[in-house]
Parts: structure tokens; C-alpha cells; sequence
């Protein structure tokens, strides 16, 4: 039997919209990060998913989008597990600045490995090698048993901390990860068999 997994980066943030690096700030949704998130429940109901379990991080954009994407399904008091494991990657220093602000001080190409390579940290943070070894032990232990149980499980997390599951779910190399970017409020449904290898991935925009 074959499990679900559904992965959805919270809506956009409110410092998204100010376009400020953010990491493990708890800020909330921006209205549009509210509607997206509504957005991605309404897909999930059109596709008449329903879910078992849900999972989503300490941070309270994560937890509001999980909680649309329940209440869109008619799930709203799912079991739903927070932790940690699956906050956004710690961003140190740079949390709070502007993004423009910080290529002007350290250069595009600086910033850009630190916001996109595998194992540069960026000052005082964690690069997603740092991130994927929370979330990737985390994921093994608590989330796959669900979905190899044949479960269909949720998990509504972050941008660089769905990337370093994605990265392992699908075999990418340290190079290919630089590239893969995740859009906020966009499920990616994955199917995964017994063996727990990947049956099938959708992105559904
Ligand atoms: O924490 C942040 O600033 C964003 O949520 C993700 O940042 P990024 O686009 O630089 O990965």
C-alpha cells in the first residue's frame, strides 16, 4: 500500500512582503499569505484529501496554514504535531534585514549562496546541511512511519526546511538543490511506496 505525503511552505509571510530574511522570527501571514493558504486548502478539498495526521513547526505562519488547510478539508481538530525539527532555517544574523540591504553590504552572489547553497552558514545560522539534520532525522523517525503505514499525512513548514526534505526525497545533489525554489502556499503531493522510495510527485499550482 502506497502513502501520501503533502508538503505546503506556509502562505506568504509579513516579512516576506517587507522582503526581510526571517528564519525563526515568529511573524505572521501577510493578508495575501492568508488567502494562499486558504488557497492551497481549497485544492486539497477538490482533490478530496484527507488526512491522518498533520505536522507543522513552532512557528505560528506554519501553524495558521496547516489550520486553513484543516478547516478546508473539514478537519479542524485533527491531531496535529508541532515541533521544532521543522522550523525554518535559522537565519542568525541576517534575520531582520532587508534583502536588497544585504546583497548592497556583501555582494548578490554572497547572499545567494547563503540563502541557496548546501552547506555555507549564513553569519550565526544554519546552512540547510545544518537544517536537513534536524528535519531529514525528524522526517525518518516521526513522519514516514505514517505514510509507510499507508497514512496520507500533511506537513505545513518552511521554505529552506521543505527544501532539505525535498533534497533527500528526491536524491538531488549538492548542486541541484542551488536551484530548486519553493513557492509559498503550493502543495507538493508526493506518493511513496512500501520500500519508502517515491512512487510519484505532483506540484499542484
Ligand atoms: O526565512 C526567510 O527569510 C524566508 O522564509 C526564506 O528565505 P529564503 O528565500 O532566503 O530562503
Amino acid at each position: 500500500m502506497s502513502g501520501t505525503l503533502v508538503l505546503v511552505r506556509h502562505g506568504q509571510s509579513e516579512w516576506n512582503l517587507k522582503n526581510l530574511f526571517t528564519g525563526w522570527r515568529d511573524v505572521d501571514l501577510s493578508e495575501k499569505g492568508h488567502e494562499e493558504a486558504k488557497a492551497a486548502g481549497r485544492i486539497m478539498k477538490e482533490r478530496g484529501l484527507r488526512f491522518d495526521i498533520a505536522y507543522t513547526s513552532a512557528l505560528i505562519r506554519a501553524q495558521k496554514t496547516c489550520q486553513y488547510i484543516l478547516d478546508a478539508v473539514g478537519q479542524s481538530d485533527l491531531e496535529t504535531i508541532r515541533d521544532e525539527a521543522l522550523n525554518e532555517r535559522d537565519y542568525g544574523e541576517l534575520a531582520g534585514l532587508n534583502k536588497d540591504d544585504a546583497r548592497a553590504k556583501w555582494g548578490e552572489e554572497q547572499v545567494h549562496v547563503w540563502r541557496r547553497s548546501y552547506d555555507v552558514q549564513p553569519p550565526g545560522g544554519e546552512s540547510l546541511r545544518d537544517t536537513g539534520a534536524r528535519v531529514w532525522p525528524y522526517y525518518m523517525h516521526e513522519i514516514q512511519p505514517h505514510v509507510l503505514r499507508g497514512e496520507t499525512v500533511l506537513v505545513a513548514a518552511h521554505g529552506n526546511s521543505l527544501r532539505a526534505l525535498i533534497m533527500a526525497l528526491d536524491g538531488l545533489t549538492k548542486d541541484e538543490v542551488v536551484k530548486m525554489e519553493l513557492a509559498t502556499g503550493i502543495p507538493v503531493i508526493y506518493r511513496l511506496n512500501p520500500d519508502s522510495t517515491v512512487a510519484s510527485k505532483e506540484i499542484v499550482d
